[in-house]
């Protein structure tokens, strides 16, 4: 059932370190919000502005909780979203008064904890390292993609439920993330695009990482880049398999499991409610 053209639709503005996510819960009126309709909505000029749109749906599996659909501001589906997957994590664990949820994507089932001290940890999956699963457009090592642009080279790549190239630099803050972001993005080794983070080693257990998003561009912090970041700088001896991620926006804890696992820990928030005004949904 559509919401008649009359119908403002509520919503929530939630983030994980300033990664800004407009949140709708469809799972009552099994209300659509196609492409052109996150576009709208996602617009941080003439719409309410996010760097993903969230649309909570009713699960499709009987060990999830609710399904998390995830769309970019130009309008395409990402396949996972890390801060966001704990954002609805938690409205779930609050909806349901227990403290673990499982969040079903596109990518698969994701099990989410409060740790207890505020924050919300995720089991982002496994990492997956085969050039066939970033994906890349040819057969080549992941650990060393013939890839360079200005100051960067060689990055590694990884999918975390969607694809990322980590390049590691001395000093992240001379890196003209928005001119080289997008140009990389769409650099054709990526046939379905990817997200592009610029990680820096801290200290063995610190990266400092700056993300040019697929179709977002360049967001405060990106729990999937963070993930990303820290397997790559593992797989390439710069870290042991746990680091803080240093962004933008706030730290989060990643770890790289034993089983190929991914668990990442950070907090969420809940900047403001409101509703969607008609004319957005016209789109
Ligand atoms: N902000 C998200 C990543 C969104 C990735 C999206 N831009 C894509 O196209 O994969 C995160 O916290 O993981």
């Amino acid at each position: 059932m559509e919401p008649s053209a009359a119908a403002a639709l509520p919503f929530l503005k939630m983030h994980g370190l300033g990664n800004d996510f407009v949140v709708i819960d469809a799972r009552p009126g099994g209300i659509v919000v196609d492409g052109p309709r996150a576009r709208a909505i996602a617009d941080r000029r003439t719409g309410i502005g996010c760097d993903q749109l969230i649309v909570i749906e009713p699960a499709v599996s009987s060990l999830a909780d609710a399904f998390m659909r995830i769309r970019n501001p130009d309008g395409s589906e990402a396949e996972a979203c890390g801060n966001a997957t704990r954002c609805i994590a938690s409205l779930l664990m609050e909806e349901r008064g227990r403290g673990h949820a499982v969040v079903e994507t596109v990518a698969g089932l994701l099990d989410a904890e409060a740790t207890g001290d505020g924050r919300i940890a995720v089991d982002m999956g496994p990492a997956r390292l085969d050039w066939r699963e970033i994906p890349l457009a040819q057969a080549c090592d992941t650990l060393h993609v013939p890839l360079a642009l200005g100051p960067v080279s060689d990055p590694v790549a990884t999918n975390m439920g969607n694809p990322h190239a980590t390049f590691f630099v001395p000093d992240v803050a001379a890196i003209a993330v928005a001119d080289i972001g997008p140009v990389l993005e769409r650099n054709p080794i990526f046939p379905e695009r990817a997200n592009i983070g610029f990680a820096q080693i801290l200290a063995p257990g610190r990266i400092r990482l700056r993300m040019w998003e697929r179709s977002a561009g360049i967001t405060r912090a990106c729990g999937s880049g963070a993930c990303a970041a820290l397997v790559a700088a593992a797989r390439r001896g710069l870290v042991d398999r746990r680091a803080e991620v240093i962004l933008d926006g706030g730290t989060l804890e990643i770890e790289w499991l034993r089983d190929g696992h991914v668990l990442m820990t950070g907090p969420v928030a809940t900047a403001f409610s409101g509703t969607i005004h008609p004319s957005l949904l016209a789109a």
